[in-house]
């Protein structure tokens, strides 16, 4: 049968431990972070075009509908490497917050990778497409993935490792825009609190949720504190309201607060939905997922 269709679920990520242990010659930093998927996700939907083209739409959420898109980017990256001569329109349900440090425009792009492989019969791996994605950015290749992973190199290193035990991560938006490179750039190698990784990592193996919740530690998180106090206010409201451990993820805004039970979960979301307009109450995935 010639499939001409696919959709795939492209979810978000938090980061459970990021340490950056310095600066790169290419403007980069050398990074090491805990990466996991939680269940908010957006939905890529692919159709196959005769004609040589790219098209995006996209549903809730304020993203770049032209090659700024980083779907479209990825559908480009595919289309010049392989010489493909066809098309695609590209329709992404947006869910994720955007801009958010939830990597949302990096699982769009790890996702048309995925799908694009399968409609244009390119037999690649897992492992190439991720390889692929590094070129479009750096948390592109942990998407491709998914599941729970440690992150090296610029973000593109990825090493598999096991799923923190299944619990409830409430996650809050403020609204307020913050630049991945602006962040990056303000971070002091002098100065910075190196996060206890390895003993995030023996926490996640030993399935405690109660070190991982004390062990969860983000050295961008400083930076974007300090030009944004809404963020610390938003960590402390989210303790007070119960959680068992609270980070902000990536480079933020976004601030997740982890939860053992349900119930708590969804009181503390019902708490924060007055000062928060983007909150949600997921499950943590941390296991890869079947691609549809
Ligand atoms: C901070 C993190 C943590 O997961 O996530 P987000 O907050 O974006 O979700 C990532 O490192 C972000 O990855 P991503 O958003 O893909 O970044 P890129 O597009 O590759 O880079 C954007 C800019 O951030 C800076 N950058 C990014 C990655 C890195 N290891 N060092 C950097 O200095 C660079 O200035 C780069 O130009
Ligand atoms: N498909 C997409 N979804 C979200 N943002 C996108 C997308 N394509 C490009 N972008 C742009 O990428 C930037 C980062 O968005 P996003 O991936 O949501 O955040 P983050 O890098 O903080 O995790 C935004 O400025 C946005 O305009």
């Amino acid at each position: 049968m010639n499939e001409t269709k696919i959709s795939i679920k492209a979810p978000a990520k938090i980061n459970l431990s990021l340490d950056v242990l310095g600066k790169r010659a290419d403007g980069y930093h050398e990074v090491k972070m805990i990466m996991t998927t939680v269940d908010l996700a957006d939905r890529v939907e692919m159709t196959l075009l005769q004609e040589d083209k790219i098209t995006i739409e996209s549903t809730g959420g304020f993203v770049p509908l032209d090659h700024r898109n980083l779907a479209y980017q990825a559908a480009m990256l595919l289309k010049e490497t392989f010489h493909i001569k066809k098309g695609v329109a590209i329709h992404i349900d947006k869910h994720i917050p955007v801009a958010a440090g939830l990597a949302g425009g990096s699982s769009d792009a790890a996702a048309t990778l995925k799908g694009l492989n399968h409609i244009w019969k390119l037999g690649l791996s897992l492992d190439e497409l991720a390889e692929l994605g590094a070129k479009i950015g750096s948390d592109v290749s942990f998407c491709v993935y998914g599941g729970t992973a440690i992150a090296s190199g610029r973000g593109e290193k990825i090493q598999h490792i096991t799923a923190p035990p299944p619990c409830w991560v409430l996650l809050a938006k403020p609204p307020i825009g913050v630049s991945t490179a602006e962040v990056y750039r303000r971070v002091n190698m002098n100065t910075v609190v190196h996060p206890d990784l390895d003993g995030m990592v023996d926490a996640i193996e030993d399935g405690s949720y109660k070190t991982i919740c004390n062990k969860l530690g983000n050295v961008l998180e400083s930076v974007t504190l300090a030009l944004h106090p809404e963020v610390k206010h938003l960590k402390e409201l989210m303790l007070r309201l119960g959680a068992d451990g609270v980070l902000m993820s990536g480079s933020g805004p976004t601030v997740f607060g982890l939860f053992q039970h349900e119930t708590r979960a969804n009181r503390a979301y019902n708490g924060l939905r007055g000062f928060c307009h983007e909150v949600f109450a997921v499950r943590l995935l941390g296991e890869e997922q079947e691609e549809n």
